[in-house]
């Protein structure tokens, strides 16, 4: 769906922030950005969105070259869910934040009605749709970026530390979402420190140290490898410590282990 390849960018020409950057994003699946702080994240997501322009390399979406796209047309294509969501949402009303974008990308009146319809319901903020955004808690704050985003019917949509300064139960919401829209088909890039998250929900991982991919695979491969988790800057999930703990094999999730723990006499569940 998405392929970048050999993609080199630098702010000042002096420092090259990103190097060497070759990726596929596929069609439907959850994939993870990950590393440690100025390692290059939110500069590879801003070029992705045609924020900024590489200095080399290719970008090109479902086959076509997007390269040099400004954010305007990246903007029909892919969603960002930025990390704050107090720097995305500016409209009076909910209502008016979902639609801006769809009537920015010259959506029909009739298809506008019909797609807040439809991300009112998906993101459970129907009871919300005339409340003045910035008066929402943050996690349903986060919820309403979200469905900002989807109404304008992107490939991908683009989760940028999706969790921070959440609630429990507002993370597991949120989680819960995320996993329901990649069911109903949608490209999730997700950027994120917690390797809980990436554990339980990302197909593909890719890592980046100093502006270049040191890791592109499914995250259990790296996980398996704590001193490479760790030099990475990386913690390994808590699933996988408890399962390393208990002398089980590799555990994603918490769920995993229980089930491993089933077939094991000598541990009880
Ligand atoms: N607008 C800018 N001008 C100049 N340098 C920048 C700019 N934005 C980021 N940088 C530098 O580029 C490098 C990569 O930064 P970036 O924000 O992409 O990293 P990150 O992995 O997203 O970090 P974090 O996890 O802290 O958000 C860092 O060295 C940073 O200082």
């Amino acid at each position: 769906m998405l392929k970048l390849k050999d993609i080199a960018f630098s702010y000042d020409r002096k420092h090259k922030t990103l190097t060497d950057i070759s990726l596929t994003i596929r069609q439907g699946e959850i994939i993870a950005l990950a590393g440690r702080n100025g390692s290059g994240k939110t500069t590879l997501t801003r070029l992705i969105m045609g924020l900024i322009n590489a200095d080399a390399g290719s970008i090109k979406m479902n086959g076509q070259d997007v390269t040099n796209c400004q954010a305007a047309d990246m903007a029909k294509h892919i969603g960002y869910v930025f990390q704050n969501p107090d720097r995305q949402l500016f409209a009076s009303t909910v209502r008016e934040e979902i639609i801006y974008g769809p009537m920015q990308l010259g959506f029909t009146k009739k298809e506008i009605e019909l797609q807040l319809e439809v991300v009112l319901e998906a993101t459970d903020l129907t009871a919300f749709a005339e409340w003045a955004p910035q008066t929402l808690p943050r996690g349903i704050k986060q919820r309403l970026s979200i469905a900002s985003a989807l109404a304008a019917q992107p490939q991908l949509l683009i989760l940028d530390e999706p969790t921070t300064g959440q609630d429990c139960r507002e993370r597991t919401k949120l989680l819960r979402l995320m996993r329901k829209l990649n069911l109903e088909g949608l490209t999730i890039l997700i950027v994120s420190h917690d390797m809980d998250i990436i554990a339980e929900h990302a197909k593909t991982m890719i890592v980046l140290e100093n502006g270049k991919i040191k890791f592109n695979g499914a995250p259990k491969e790296l996980f398996a490898n704590e001193k490479k988790t760790v030099e990475l800057g990386l913690e390994v999930p808590e699933a996988v410590r408890i399962s390393h703990d208990l002398g089980l094999d590799i555990c994603m999730t918490p769920a995993d282990i229980y089930q491993k723990m089933q077939g094991r006499r000598d541990l009880h569940v």
